[in-house]
């Protein structure tokens, strides 16, 4: 199978050499399209991989039938629409790491030339004019650089600046005490950051919280003559209260490499000579262009070759070895959960999933995603995945709790997936037995050793002499093979089960004769 791949923006070509290598991957460079270039071609692709240009909109996904991932070479996710891109199971990968270093750098560079003005002495210079009175700078030994968002940026950005022997301020909602003696920085409100800072820099994402996290009362509470950089995200500094700010001379200097709107459409800030700016250069290196694209183009291949994602955005990610542990487990979830949803038949208003033997040991979100994607696949076709899966269950508002219990019931490893139904509960557990694959141990209450695959038929009936003669006769009238049977039942003449493995999809017909056959009570078959 071949995957078709779109690059839609300026990717290094040396970044995207394993997506070349890579066999069943085509790819098709085509950066600059406008949207709707790219609504009119998008759907025949399989992967898109992207910048921070190309606006990756709800339109975007929705007309991208065939999407399975999205791949943004940087960080910033803010150009995606993630909400649409999980309710359509497009799963959305970045590279956190690949660009940090040169983030950090531009910022320091940032800081320097805004401290010593030298963009504003250089343009003078080119112009011919030897103006040594106007650009007088500050030093930055001993002043206070506050940092707003202290994650893998801002805290690239606090060692470089302890080195220009700068006292570092830094708040972050995660920043612990320890973390920042650890770092040689004091940990700070947002307030006492604005207080004492005599340059502040920001280095969060653009979220709700943090959108015009700088605005006019931030800015009356900095100190007079501070100065001010964003190397992160337009809209985190509110670029109008920025402006006020120089112009009531609150603000001494301002540094800009992003902006609300991109790419730069109104220029009031930069017609201020306090104002030096960039054209979102921040991660414009050789080596972070190399990083970022070779980390989606794994991301990219791993997924669409069904592998999984080093880098997820709208999926929770784990540490490789946790994931190298639960990975076996994955296909039984899905089992499972395809079970139970054919067993409970109706609209499953609750899962209750638990977790015991080694499986405590471990984060098993994943698996639980895995269950309620196979519980909702039956009621909601094949688009639904591990993205979606609890957004769909969520909309139809189905509660998931996930236990972990110390019931083994003699097994290593036990995972028991129980669904309510306005009819009642119906329930199935399975295991993963060592060397000898994954089994189905228990339906409701009845012992089984099943391997879950195939075509299955569970048959409800009361336990009498005959029954399972009948069934096996019926079966060979319809040239239906039996290749495994199990039974099960409560008590002598009680109600029991059958579980049988057919060679073949149980046909309507043979369904109705079934259900016709004395002390048969119910029969469902199961393709898993
Ligand atoms: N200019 C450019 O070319 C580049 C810009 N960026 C941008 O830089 C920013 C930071 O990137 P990273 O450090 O990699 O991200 P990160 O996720 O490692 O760090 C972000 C930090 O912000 C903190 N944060 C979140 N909400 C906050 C709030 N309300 N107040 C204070 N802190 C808050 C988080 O706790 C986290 O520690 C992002 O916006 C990213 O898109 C990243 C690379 C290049
Ligand atoms: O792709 C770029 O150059 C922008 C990088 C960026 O802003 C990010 O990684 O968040």
């Amino acid at each position: 199978m071949s995957f078709q791949i779109l690059i839609s923006d300026p990717l290094s070509e040396e970044g995207i050499h394993p997506l070349r290598q890579t066999d069943n991957m085509e790819i098709t460079v085509a950066t600059g399209q406008s949207e709707e270039e790219l609504l009119s071609n998008i759907e025949q692709y399989d992967a898109l991989l992207v910048r921070s240009q190309t606006q990756v909109t709800k339109e975007v996904i929705q007309k991208g039938k065939n999407l399975k991932v999205i791949g943004r070479a940087g960080v910033g996710v803010d150009n995606i629409d993630l909400d649409a891109a999980t309710e359509h199971g497009v799963i959305v990968v970045n590279a956190p790491d690949g660009n940090t270093n040169s983030a950090a750098e531009h910022t320091i560079a940032m800081l320097m030339s805004l401290a010593r003005k030298i963009p504003q002495a250089f343009y003078s210079l080119k112009q011919q004019k030897w103006d040594r009175k106007s650009y007088v700078g500050v030093e930055l030994k001993g002043k206070t650089l506050g940092i707003v968002g202290l994650g893998r940026i801002g805290a690239e950005v606090a060692y470089r600046a302890k080195g220009q022997r700068l006292n570092v301020v830094a708040y972050d909602p995660y920043l612990t005490e320890e973390r920042a003696d650890k770092m040689g920085i004091q940990c700070a409100t947002l307030e006492e950051v604005l207080h004492q800072a005599d340059f502040i820099t920001v280095h969060t994402p653009l979220l709700k919280a943090t959108k015009h996290i700088i605005n006019d009362d931030a800015f009356k509470q900095m100190k007079p003559g501070v100065q001010i950089i964003n190397c992160a995200r337009g809209g985190i500094i509110d670029e109008d209260a920025l402006y006020r700010a120089i112009l009531d001379g609150k603000v001494a200097g301002a540094a800009l490499d992003v902006f609300e709107e991109e790419p730069l459409q109104n220029f009031h800030l930069l017609e201020l000579p306090e104002v030096i700016a960039t054209p979102h250069l921040g991660a414009s290196t050789v080596e972070a262009q190399e990083n970022v694209a070779i980390d989606v183009s794994h991301d990219v291949i791993n997924i669409l070759n069904g592998g999984v994602a080093r880098n997820p955005v709208n999926l929770p990610s784990l540490p490789a070895e946790v994931m190298k542990r639960i990975e076996p487990y994955f296909n039984l979830s899905e089992k499972l959960g395809t079970f139970v949803a054919h067993i409970a038949k109706e609209a499953v208003e609750e899962v209750n999933i638990y977790y015991s033997g080694d499986l405590t040991e471990h984060d098993v979100t994943p698996l639980t995603r895995n269950t309620v994607k196979g519980i909702l696949k039956r009621f909601l076709g094949e688009h639904v995945n591990d993205v979606n899966a609890t957004y769909f269950a969520d909309k139809k508002d189905i509660t998931i709790n996930e236990q972990k219990t110390s019931v083994t019931k003699g097994f290593t490893n036990l995972l028991t997936v129980e669904v309510k139904t306005r009819n009642g509960f119906a329930k199935v557990a399975g295991t993963l037995l060592n060397g000898l694959g994954t089994r189905i141990v228990k339906v409701d209450t009845y012992s089984v050793d099943v391997v879950p695959t195939g075509n299955l038929v569970l048959i409800r009936h009361k336990d009498q002499p005959g029954a399972i003669g009948r069934v096996g006769s019926l079966l060979a009238q319809f040239d239906v093979n039996i290749a495994t049977m199990q039974v099960g039942r409560s008590d002598v003449g009680g109600d029991a089960i059958m579980m049988l493995t057919v060679d073949r999809q149980i046909d309507e017909d043979v369904l109705v004769d079934l259900k016709e056959v004395t002390d048969i009570y119910d029969v469902t078959p199961i393709d898993l």
